[in-house]
């Protein structure tokens, strides 16, 4: 199942800037992991913001739920779901 996912990053602003950087360093670590796994298949930079628009491939939403609350930044992320299905104009055989 395909999914849009947005998320808006909102740090604390006295947040120590180390344990920034470290949150930060899991959150990469993490979301390349599952990159390579295929499961967060696009990953945008909203520009000129610290957001991104994601398309997550997932089972079902209780693993998009694990994976998703399972960031090293969930806590500090608004976050919006979307779920997707083929457009019937798509010009494309499959969904990539
Ligand atoms: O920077 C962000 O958009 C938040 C988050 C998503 C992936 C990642 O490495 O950090």
């Amino acid at each position: 199942m395909l999914f849009k996912v947005e998320m808006k990053v909102n740090l604390p602003a006295d947040m120590p800037a180390e344990v920034a950087a470290d949150i930060k360093a899991r959150e990469k670590a993490y979301a390349q992991e599952l990159q390579q796994q295929g499961k967060w298949r696009h990953l945008w930079r909203v520009s000129g913001t610290y957001a991104n628009v994601s398309i997550f491939d997932v089972t079902d939403n209780a693993e998009l739920h694990d994976l998703v609350s399972s960031l090293p930044l969930f806590p500090y992320m608004d976050i919006s779901v979307a779920p997707l299905c083929r457009h019937p104009s798509s010009i494309h055989e499959d969904d990539r």
